[in-house]
């Protein structure tokens, strides 16, 4: 017997889902495209066994519908599914960054024979599109899932059971409490990376130093300034309610710094930064997509000729696979910050070790 699961909307997220469960074991992943053009290159790219412009054909006879189209067509699409004669028993999910308006749309639905669970994987990138998929992006990450209350058990079962192939972990929560969440760990970083972006953009129009010498804290802090803007406007407008709230909350904070600055209240300023630091200290250990998707070391280094392939090469001698290297702030004659990434923590403690015994003047 074969499992069916049909994607709507192919891209990072719909892409990293489907190549989580493509190959395995009686299953066949059907992609759904609204344009030939994406149809043709889910299939170039392996992403997906199948590929149609059409719901009719996308959704027949599937057991598992995942929808991973923008937040502001989610409802479309479940209102197109539910007038269609689907599959006894099917299961349709989303990925959508906001729960509560679509476990709301579904309850209006009333669907038969059919079942909606909300869904979000806490994890992700500033990338979007098939091109940015891997099936590595959930591994370790939190997996949102907000069923309906009356939800029959091993409906949510088969679910969770699916999703093991993410080997993501699943944690159940209420659809509001959820959107209140994300909307300070996730939505309000976004509009401050934005926002801070764009403030330097415009200081930078008289100056173009602004940008030249910005480096490793304005990299760290703005990663996420260059997500996809539809993608976040649906986000955004979606969880709006959330969001004036928190941003009224975040002016007060800016306030109470202007305060301190103007009063020149140094111990306040250490107070804050030594809340910051005991908070931060006490998140969960580092998580794809939530705080790091990788282990980071960055390594001062000079500005010798083929530096990057003697550091490289001690790595592959060792066995330590890099997932990413970058030099940022490299100028003649200056040592530059070179970042390795590692997907295992234990990769990175073994190169920072090695590297700290060669005879390179690298200092970490
Ligand atoms: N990017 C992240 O970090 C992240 C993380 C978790 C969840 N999400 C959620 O996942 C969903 C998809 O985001 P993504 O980052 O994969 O975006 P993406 O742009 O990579 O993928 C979106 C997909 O939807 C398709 N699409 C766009 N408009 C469409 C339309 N009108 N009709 C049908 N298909 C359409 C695109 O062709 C693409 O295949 C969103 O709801 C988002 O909120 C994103
Ligand atoms: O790591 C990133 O780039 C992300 O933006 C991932 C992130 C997040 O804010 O943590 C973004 C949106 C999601 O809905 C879930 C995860």
């Amino acid at each position: 017997m074969t499992t069916k699961i049909a994607i709507f909307g192919v891209g990072l997220i719909g892409g990293s889902l489907a190549l989580c469960f493509k190959g395995k074991p009686g299953i066949t992943v059907v992609g759904h495209a609204h344009r030939p053009a994406s149809a043709d290159k889910y299939i170039s790219r392996g992403v997906v066994d199948q590929a149609t412009l059409s719901i009719e054909e996308a959704a027949l006879d599937a057991d598992f519908i995942f929808l991973c189209v923008p937040v502001g067509n989610l409802d479309e699409y479940l209102t197109k599914l539910s007038a269609l004669p689907l599959k006894k028993g099917c299961i349709i999910t989303d990925v959508g960054s906001t729960k509560a308006s679509i476990a709301l749309a579904a309850e209006k639905l009333a669907l038969e024979d059919v079942y909606f669970i909300g869904g979000h994987p806490m994890a992700g990138s500033e990338r979007s599109g098939v091109e940015a998929a891997t099936p590595l992006l959930f591994e370790n990450a939190y997996y949102v899932l907000t069923p309906p209350p009356g939800l029959p058990e091993e409906v949510y079962d088969s679910l969770v059971h699916l999703l093991s192939y993410t080997r993501a972990q699943i944690v159940k929560v209420d659809p509001v409490e959820h959107d209140r969440i994300v909307g300070a760990i996730s939505h309000l970083p976004h509009v401050i990376a934005v926002a801070l972006v764009n403030q330097v953009c415009d200081y930078n129009k008289d100056n173009p130093l602004y940008r030249q010498l910005a480096a490793g804290g304005f990299r760290d802090i703005t990663r996420i300034a260059s997500s996809d803007p539809i993608i976040w406007r649906d986000i955004l407008l979606n969880n709006r309610d959330v969001m004036l709230q928190m941003l009224s909350d975040w002016n007060n904070g800016i306030s109470a710094f202007v305060n301190l600055l103007k009063q020149e209240d140094g111990e306040g300023i250490v107070q804050a930064f030594a809340k910051a630091n005991d908070f931060r200290s006490e998140l969960p250990e580092r998580r794809k997509g939530m705080i790091a998707s990788t282990f980071d070391l960055y390594i001062d280094v000079p500005d010798h000729p083929g530096i990057i392939g003697k550091i490289t090469t001690i790595l592959g001698e060792n066995h330590i696979n890099l997932s990413n290297i970058q030099i940022i702030e490299s100028r003649e004659d200056v040592p530059g910050i070179m970042r390795l990434s590692f997907r295992q923590e234990s990769d990175m403690e073994r190169a920072k070790e090695l590297l700290n015994n060669t005879d390179y003047s690298i200092s970490l």
